[in-house]
C-alpha cells in the first residue's frame, strides 16, 4: 500500500473524577487522534497521547513529530508489519507520536486485508484470540469513599481491584486495602500500586503489614531505576513485586530480566511506543517466565481499543488494566 495522505486532530478530555496517585492526580488528558489514508479510500486510525511523569515526551514534541511525519510519510510504500517498523524507526525517542504512527498504520494494512488487528497480529505472530479479565481502579482516596468505590465496581461484575497507595501516611494506606478487603470478602482480587512511592525500608515494613490482607501484587514500591531494590524486594517480603514505570523500553526489560527485579511486568503501548513494540516485549518476557499485564495510560478510545486488541492476542492470564474509557466523561 502507499500512504496518500496523513493528519492529525488536538483532543482534550477529563476523567470523571480525578485519579489520585503518589505522583499527584490525573485530571484531564490531551492528545491527538491520527488518520492515515491509502490511495483505495481506506483510513487507518491511531492516538498519542503522551502522558506528564512517564517517559514520554511532551505534547509539543508529540505535535512536531506528527506534522514532521505528514511530511515524511507520506508517498511512503508499506508490504509489512516490518516495514511499518522500519519507516518509524526516528520515532522512537517520542513514544506517544510513534504509538499514534504505529496504530493508525497497522490498522490501515489490517484493512487492507480485510482484517481487524487481532486476527492480523495473531496471523504474523500466531496465538489465539481470547478476552483478557480487567481490573478496576481504585485512586488513593479516603478509605470510607474506597470501599462504596470497591462496592460498586464489585457490583457491576469486576473481580480484580487495582487500589493505589503511596500518596499519605501508610496507615491511611492501610487502612483504605484493608476497609477494601473487609468489604469485598476473600473471593476478589486486589493489587496495589505504590507508584515509586516508598524507599526500600519502608517498602519492606509497609508489604509486610499489608500481606494479610492477600495482595496479588504490589507495582513499582520504589523508584523505577532501582531494580536492586526491586530484586531484593522479592526476597525480603511476601508479595509479588511488579515492574510499570521501570520498563519504558525493550533494553530497560531485558535489566529486569536479567537482574531478577520483577515477577510481573506491565506494559503500556503508549509508553513503549506501540502494540506491535509491546507484543515484542510481552513475548520476550513471557519466554523469561515473568507474568505480563497490559495497561492503558488512562488513554482515548482509539488507543484502549488498541491496546485491548493487543492484549487478547497475548497469552496473559492475569486481570489488565484496560477498563478505563468509562474514566473519560
Ligand atoms: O492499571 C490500570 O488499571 C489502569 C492504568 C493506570 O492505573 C495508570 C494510568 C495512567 C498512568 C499510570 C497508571 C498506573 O498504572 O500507574
Amino acid at each position: 500500500m502507499i500512504i496518500q495522505c496523513l493528519a492529525f486532530e488536538p483532543y482534550r478530555f477529563t476523567l470523571t473524577s480525578p485519579l489520585q496517585t503518589a505522583r499527584g492526580e490525573i485530571a484531564c488528558r490531551e492528545g491527538f487522534v491520527i488518520s492515515i489514508g491509502d490511495r483505495q479510500g481506506l483510513v487507518g486510525y491511531g492516538e498519542a497521547t503522551p502522558l506528564d511523569g512517564l517517559a514520554m515526551e511532551p505534547l509539543g514534541m508529540t505535535r512536531e513529530c506528527l506534522a514532521n511525519a505528514q511530511r515524511s510519510l507520506v508517498n511512503m510504500q508499506i508490504s509489512s508489519l516490518a516495514d511499518i517498523e522500519n519507516l518509524l524507526s526516528e520515532y522512537e525517542p517520542y513514544p506517544a507520536a510513534r504509538h499514534g504512527l504505529e496504530l493508525a498504520l497497522v490498522d490501515l494494512y489490517a484493512k487492507q486485508q480485510g482484517l481487524t488487528l487481532p486476527p492480523l497480529i495473531i496471523k504474523h505472530f500466531g496465538g489465539v484470540i481470547h478476552l483478557p479479565k480487567v481490573n478496576a481502579v481504585i485512586g488513593a482516596i479516603a478509605p470510607q469513599l474506597a470501599v462504596i468505590k470497591a462496592q460498586g465496581q464489585i457490583q457491576t461484575g469486576y473481580r480484580c481491584l487495582k487500589i493505589k497507595v503511596g500518596s499519605d501516611d501508610f496507615a491511611t494506606d492501610w487502612q483504605r486495602v484493608a476497609a477494601v478487603r473487609s468489604q469485598v470478602g476473600n473471593d476478589i482480587q486486589i493489587r496495589i500500586d505504590a507508584n515509586q512511592a516508598w524507599t526500600e525500608a519502608a517498602a519492606i515494613a509497609n508489604l509486610n503489614k499489608l500481606a494479610p490482607l492477600d495482595i496479588e501484587y504490589v507495582e513499582q514500591p520504589v523508584p523505577f531505576d532501582d531494580l536492586a531494590a526491586m530484586a531484593r524486594l522479592r526476597r525480603s517480603q511476601p508479595i509479588a513485586i511488579a515492574a510499570d514505570e521501570s520498563v519504558n523500553h525493550l533494553a530497560q526489560l531485558q535489566q529486569i530480566i536479567n537482574r531478577q527485579a520483577a515477577d510481573i511486568v506491565i506494559l503500556k503501548p503508549m509508553v513503549l511506543g506501540g502494540i506491535l513494540t509491546t507484543h515484542r516485549a510481552a513475548i520476550i518476557a513471557l519466554d523469561a517466565g515473568l507474568d505480563v499485564v497490559i495497561t492503558t495510560t488512562l488513554d482515548g478510545a482509539i488507543a484502549c481499543q488498541g491496546a485491548m486488541d493487543l492484549a487478547s492476542t497475548l497469552p496473559i492470564t492475569r486481570a489488565c488494566g484496560l477498563s478505563t474509557l468509562h474514566l473519560a466523561r
